[in-house]
């Protein structure tokens, strides 16, 4: 589904750069982490597989197509999910309306379904007093999980998250790391998650490490 070609990255001179000749597959349907010491680059890894930076060499295709041709703009609007580990919720909105939100920016195909936004929170626990009242009075976890929803609401089929569950206690964290495994397998999306935790990597289908400006497969 993606794919990088002799893709580089370097903030100020290319012999300091984070990555160089990066050719990576990620598939639908499956679920990648990204690890690495801090300052490796992994966000700006996935900040580019987003759309949200270009690369400075090489290039990502989508299915066939490279992303600069699709432009940034329409390839994040209909093919990305973003999740941070911040949540980037609306926090003046409900989690419904959160959801309802994020379908009408992104044209999802379910644009202004209700049930099936209140269906999606549910599936993730959110109860129905939960649903309607301000999300800044729902826990950590809870708030993690709505911006998760968002992205199953969405029709996006690349789904990246940068440190879900830095925020997370262990139970939260297993319930998140479940949905990222469904989210792949039931709705068959290519899942693309940056962690420092090892659970959550072991937990991932596949999991690449950035060490000394390459990705190496783990497992
Ligand atoms: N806008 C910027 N300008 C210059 N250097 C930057 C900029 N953003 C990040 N960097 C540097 O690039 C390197 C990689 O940063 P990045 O955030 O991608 O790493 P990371 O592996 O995600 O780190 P962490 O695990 O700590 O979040 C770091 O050394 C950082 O200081």
């Amino acid at each position: 589904m993606l794919k990088t070609t002799d893709l580089g990255y370097w903030y100020d001179r290319q012999e300091n750069s984070l990555f160089e000749h990066v050719n990576l597959e990620f598939k639908s349907g499956t679920s990648y982490a990204i690890v690495g010491q801090s300052g490796s680059g992994k966000t700006t890894f996935l900040s580019l597989l987003a759309g949200l930076d270009k690369p400075r060499a090489g290039q990502i295709e989508l299915n066939g197509e490279p992303i600069n041709k699709i432009g940034l703009t329409s390839y994040r609007k209909s093919h990305v999910a973003i999740v941070f580990q911040s949540y980037n919720l609306f926090n003046y909105m409900s989690p419904l309306n959160n959801l309802l939100t994020a379908m009408a920016v992104t044209d999802s195909s379910h644009r202004g379904d209700k049930a099936f936004a209140t269906t999606m929170l549910c599936k993730l626990g959110i109860t129905d007093e939960q649903m309607t009242k301000n999300v800044q009075k729902l826990s950590g976890g809870q708030q993690q999980r709505v911006a998760i929803a968002c992205t199953m609401v969405c029709d996006a089929k690349l789904v990246v998250a940068d440190e879900p569950t830095g925020n997370l206690d262990e139970e939260n964290t297993k319930y998140v790391i479940e949905q990222f495994q469904k989210i792949a397998h039931d709705q068959h999306k290519c899942v693309i998650i940056v962690t420092h935790e090892s659970d959550v990597a072991k937990a991932c289908d596949h999991s690449y490490r950035l060490a000394k400006h390459e990705f190496v497969l783990e497992g």
